[in-house]
């Protein structure tokens, strides 16, 4: 509690009358301050791995009245780091459990109050002291707008965020801007962290005034062709996944069918026409692996190995056996195709021609002696780990287990599969050695083993504890700066300057850091930032939005761009003085069906053509936003951002491109999918989890759509555990456009620059946290 003295002047000393745990707060908050803490209403959206942290810390500080929202229930995975939660409590709501376990540790009242003598009281006595204190859970998701609306968030003092994603961080953002409450935003990822306070009557930065920072877009042709790093290939094996097992085989990238063929092979002859474009090898800018419109040689086997999966189905065991048995022999072949022959066929096309490694693809003979009879995959072994690197004979080996698996002993035999998922043991396998195998034939080092692949696989940040438990202290003495600054008002006789709260005065926005500074400190406390100008949602900009008008509909606009994109989660759409879109309760939604499949320059009120305007509502966010359309048809792209390759004209399909406030957008990937942040989203039933707003920034995430992008971290090497974390940009999903420049708040960034550029007028917090240690 010595970071106490950066809240106040001096306190009065503690009394014996408090109990010696909230002794430290009475003395360094003095006693109103401490009264406040006890009465006042406190809101907690998210009780995982930091909201676990700062239940605990609020119990602790007395806070008496927390509601918690979570809509997740507790899985074995989360019991390492998220202490509340014991091995009974699988499978149990988590804000319950951790209510719970919150309210039993906050002091008993009347011990405060000096009618109990002792500090120690035992445990029953603790409950019913307890009695008026109320730590109420929600099992749900912030996006039920019948319960968390804007009201319901003007009965708090202050919202903590403990979040994973975006969208839900969004809609949190945007609740607590309508109700004009202050939330004290937070993210971990691995050892970084930051807090910030949000504030609208202190004019602070919103959490969607900034971009994230750019994530790494993968062309398609580098995940079909040309992978260079293990990531690209365990994005393509995953599609591989999605090819053999996944519920629509069509959403896989690697999916070609005749129609699909001949539409890329003429869109590839119109951009040669047109611009002659070509690739740094000189081939076509094709990114389709039918070249010319020939099917990739594994095609029609994935096809039969459909068959066959839907064959085993059966109820029939001689049905089910031939199926087996059938794959038993179908398995090599695809292997051979899909590693052999196709690779073989490529390198003919002159593919590799100025590549650095030519790819050595598997032979028969290779394939035969690794799936011969008596037949063992790697994970048969008795002693298999799943830190073990596996051979090109062991991936094979593998590879043909799952697919018999998907027959014989997968938990739900129900061809096709879920999709991808990082936690099912089948699919991992699955993954590890397909990706393996293909990094053994295009020579990419390192080989991964299921654990690290499953960390690429999944976008994983490994959870360090120590960072949460920091990063809720933070949010705790924000709060208490925050009570503080509303006490002062409060008790303000009326005098002007009072009126309005300034947040910006007494919280900070902290970076916990990986490397100390050259003041050596792991924390980096910095003043609030003003709002970005060009910020839709706090600072009502408009948002201008460029695509081809003549091919988009305005079912594509609305889930690509109004919901995901921009956040909207109810949005109303208006075209001039026409409602051309409404969602809602009392909305049915076949009213508006017939437009949805309108292109946008056909919709009613005039059509969304060059130069219209549109309005989108959202009366669950209290938010409006006006687009300026721009009708658009040609696109560039760079070929390789991070290798600052040439720009190319974007042969993706006309309706995949679109550029919001100004900037190019890339759209997100496909392969994605099972990204940590898509399983975030699936978890808060939203799939807009992206961070793009409106200012043409890169989405965090993931869609149905072209290119891959896909969070870059090594995979998880150390840690207490898997989690699933978002980067801890607090300051994501800005608006900035291209006409505000865009702030880096990268680590690195902070260390070369922060240090310099950081305002620290809160000498006092900045000197109490150099002690704070990150790593044991
Ligand atoms: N839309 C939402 N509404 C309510 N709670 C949400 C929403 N989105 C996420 N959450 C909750 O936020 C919490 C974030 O916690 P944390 O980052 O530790 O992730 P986790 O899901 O507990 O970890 P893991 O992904 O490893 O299981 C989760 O408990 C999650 O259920
Ligand atoms: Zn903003």
């Amino acid at each position: 509690m010595a970071t106490m003295t950066a809240v106040g002047a001096p306190q009065p000393p503690p009394t014996s009358s408090c109990p010696p745990i909230l002794r430290g707060i009475q003395a360094a908050l003095g006693h109103d301050l401490l009264t406040e803490i006890l009465s006042c209403r406190i809101l907690l959206v998210g009780s995982g791995g930091i909201g676990c942290e700062l239940l605990k810390n609020l119990a602790l500080s007395g806070f008496r009245h927390v509601e918690v929202i979570d809509l997740d229930t507790i899985d074995v995975s989360n019991l390492n780091r998220q202490f509340l939660f014991r091995s009974q409590h699988v499978g149990m709501p988590k804000c319950v459990v951790a209510s719970e376990a919150a309210l039993k540790m906050v002091p008993p009242l009347n011990y405060l109050h000096n009618t109990l003598p002792q500090a120690d009281t035992d445990a029953s006595a603790t409950q019913s002291e307890n009695a008026g204190a109320t730590y109420i859970p929600h099992h749900g998701n912030i996006f039920d707008n019948t319960k968390f609306n804007v009201p319901y968030i003007q009965k708090f003092a202050l919202v903590l965020n403990a979040l994973d994603n975006v969208a839900a961080r969004r809609q949190v953002n945007r609740l607590c801007l309508a109700a004009s409450i202050p939330l004290i935003e937070a993210g971990t990822a691995g050892y970084l962290g930051q807090v910030t306070v949000i504030d609208k009557s202190s004019n602070t930065e919103c959490y969607e005034c900034q971009t994230k920072p750019t994530q790494k877009v993968y062309p398609i042709c580098t995940i079909r062709s040309t992978p260079s790093q293990p990531v690209h290939c365990i994005v393509w094996a995953k599609e591989l996944y999605k090819l053999l097992f996944g519920p629509k085989v069509e959403e896989s990238m690697l999916f070609e069918d005749e129609e699909s063929l001949r539409a890329e092979s003429e869109s590839a002859a119109a951009d040669e026409q047109e611009d002659g474009a070509t690739t740094d090898n000189g081939n076509k800018t094709s990114t389709m692996n039918g070249e010319g419109g020939e099917k990739s040689t594994y095609m029609d086997l994935v096809l039969q190995v459909r068959t066959l999966l839907l064959q085993a189905r059966s109820d029939q065991f001689e049905t089910r056996l031939s199926s087996w048995s059938g794959l038993r022999l179908l398995g090599p072949k695809l292997l051979y195709a899909l590693f052999g022959t196709e690779i073989n066929k490529q390198i003919d096309m002159g593919r590799y021609k100025t590549a650095d490694k030519v790819p050595s693809p598997i032979t028969w003979e290779d394939m035969e002696s690794a799936t011969a009879e008596p037949f063992i995959s790697p994970t048969q072994w008795g002693e298999y780990q799943p830190t073990d690197i596996w051979t090109k004979d062991d991936c094979s080996a593998e590879i043909i287990a799952c697919l018999l698996d998907a027959v014989q002993t997968h938990d739900d035999p129900n061809f096709p599969l879920p999709e991808f998922d990082k936690d099912c043991d089948m699919a991992m396998r699955f993954v590890t050695a397909a990706s393996n195998l293909r990094s053994y034939v295009f020579q990419i080092e390192p080989i991964q083993s299921v654990y690290s692949a499953k960390g690429i696989a999944g976008n994983i940040i490994p959870a360090i504890a120590t960072t949460n438990a920091i990063v809720a202290g933070l949010q705790v003495l924000q709060c208490f700066h925050i009570l503080k600054a509303q006490l002062a008002m409060q008790n303000a006789s009326g005098g002007e300057e009072q009126q309005t709260r300034n947040l910006k005065e007494v919280c900070r926005y902290t970076y916990c850091l990986r490397d100390k500074t050259r003041k050596g400190y792991l924390l980096q406390p910095t003043t609030l930032p003003d709002p970005n100008p060009n910020c839709f949602v706090c600072r009502n900009a408009t948002v201008s939005l460029a695509l081809n008008t003549n091919l988009w509909t305005l079912e594509m606009l609305l889930s690509r761009i109004i919901k995901k994109e921009l956040g909207f989660a109810a949005p109303t759409i208006m075209v001039g003085e026409d409602i051309v879109y409404e969602e809602g309760e009392d909305i049915d939604p076949a009213e508006y069906a017939s437009n949805l499949v309108k292109t946008l320059v056909a919709l009613p009120g005039g059509g969304m053509g060059h130069g219209s305007s549109l309005r989108i509502e959202d009366f669950t966010q209290d938010l409006e936003v006006e687009v300026i359309v721009t009708h658009k048809e040609n696109f560039v792209v760079k070929e390789d951002e991070e290798g600052g390759g040439e720009s190319k004209v974007d042969n993706r399909e006309e309706i995949e491109k679109f550029e919001i406030g100004g900037k190019k957008h890339v759209v997100a990937a496909a392969a994605a999918s099972a990204s940590a942040t898509i399983d975030d989203a699936s978890k808060s039933g939203s799939n807009t989890d992206a961070a793009t707003p409106a200012n043409g920034t890169k989405s965090d995430d993931h869609s149905d759509d072209d290119d891959i992008e896909v969070i870059e971290e090594g995979g998880a090497t150390k840690g207490d555990g898997y989690d699933s974390k978002e980067p801890a940009k607090p300051s994501n999903g800005g608006t900035n456009g291209s006409k505000s420049p865009m702030r880096k708040r990268s680590n690195e960034d902070r260390l070369e620059n922060g240090v310099k550029k950081a305002k620290l007028d809160s000498t006092e917090v900045s000197e109490e946290v150099e002690c704070v240690v990150l790593e044991e």
